[in-house]
């Protein structure tokens, strides 16, 4: 079963009014792992996708999207997948790739129908794409780490990057994730923006009563979301991303826009935050 939700676009300006539930209904992304089903939410940030692919021991096949209007859904876009669940397999353009949980694969432009199986827990990400790269399994020994933050200041954490330009190629979407040492609870402080660029985190590995506190929107006028295991939080070009947690946390970054440079960012000294 696939079922696809769409999210609008949101003005900064239109977001400052929002209440706690008009926040969480426009940028808070839930119920995106359910046993036996395909869950997509489609944005018009960057016509970014994100969702969840359960097989639960079945197997479950993306191809046509009616959002899209192509034959297949992968037909004009590229997908990176990461498994957050235990061992699985995705069939796609021919092949079969065995993914353990915190593994990535990178499916290039025309890969055609996805199948998923086993016991995975598929995070889906999808943008649209004007080249075919080949499509490439890349796992934690294949990740590029990059350290940051420290002990005093609470974000000592790990960003591993998978589709990432010094990894692989690919046309919009880089993605990774980051994982926080004993003891930091914040992740992405100092905060930033990136114009160019939306993104979309995914917190996962986190017990069932845990919460992340997620900070999003324009610097001078922050707001928040409290962030459960397996969901995840849209944010726009104009929005900060950070958060912190309440119990152990890892989260899946995701983009799509104009550059490729994860080192394109604006930051926000903390004094400057409002
Ligand atoms: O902990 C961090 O800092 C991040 O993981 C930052 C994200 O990767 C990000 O926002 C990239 O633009
Ligand atoms: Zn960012």
């Amino acid at each position: 079963m696939l079922t696809v939700e769409t999210r609008q676009a949101v003005h900064p300006e239109h977001a400052k009014s929002m209440d706690t539930a008009a926040l969480r209904k426009n940028f808070l992304a839930q119920n995106l792992f359910a046993d036996g089903e395909i869950r997509l939410i489609y944005t018009h940030y960057d016509r970014f996708v994100m969702g969840g692919a359960v097989p639960a021991g079945g197997s479950l096949t993306l191809d046509k999207v009616d959002e899209t209007k192509t034959p297949s859904f992968l037909d004009r876009r590229e997908m990176g997948i990461v498994n957050i669940g235990d061992a699985g397999t995705v069939e796609a353009g021919g092949e079969t790739y065995a993914m353990n949980r915190g593994d990535v694969l990178y499916l290039g432009k025309g890969t055609g129908a996805v199948t998923f199986g086993g016991q995975g827990r598929f995070y889906i990400t999808s943008c649209p794409a004007h080249h075919t790269y080949p499509s490439r399994l890349v796992t934690l020994a294949d990740c590029v780490e990059v350290k940051m933050g420290a002990a005093e200041t609470s974000n000592k954490r790990t960003i591993k990057q998978f589709i990432h330009p010094q990894v692989m190629e690919s046309c919009q979407l880089i993605l990774g994730y980051t994982s926080l040492e004993d003891g930091s609870v914040w992740n992405t402080v100092p905060s930033h923006i990136h114009d160019r660029r939306m993104e979309a985190y995914l917190y996962w590995g986190m017990d069932d009563d845990a919460r992340v506190l997620h900070l999003m929107g324009q610097p001078q006028e922050s707001r928040h979301l409290f962030i459960g295991n397996e969901q995840g939080a849209i944010s726009p070009p104009w929005s900060i991303h950070s958060g912190a947690g309440i119990g152990e946390y890892t989260f899946i970054w995701a983009m799509a826009g104009d550059n490729v440079d994860y080192t394109d960012m604006e930051f926000i000294q903390p004094k400057d935050m409002r």
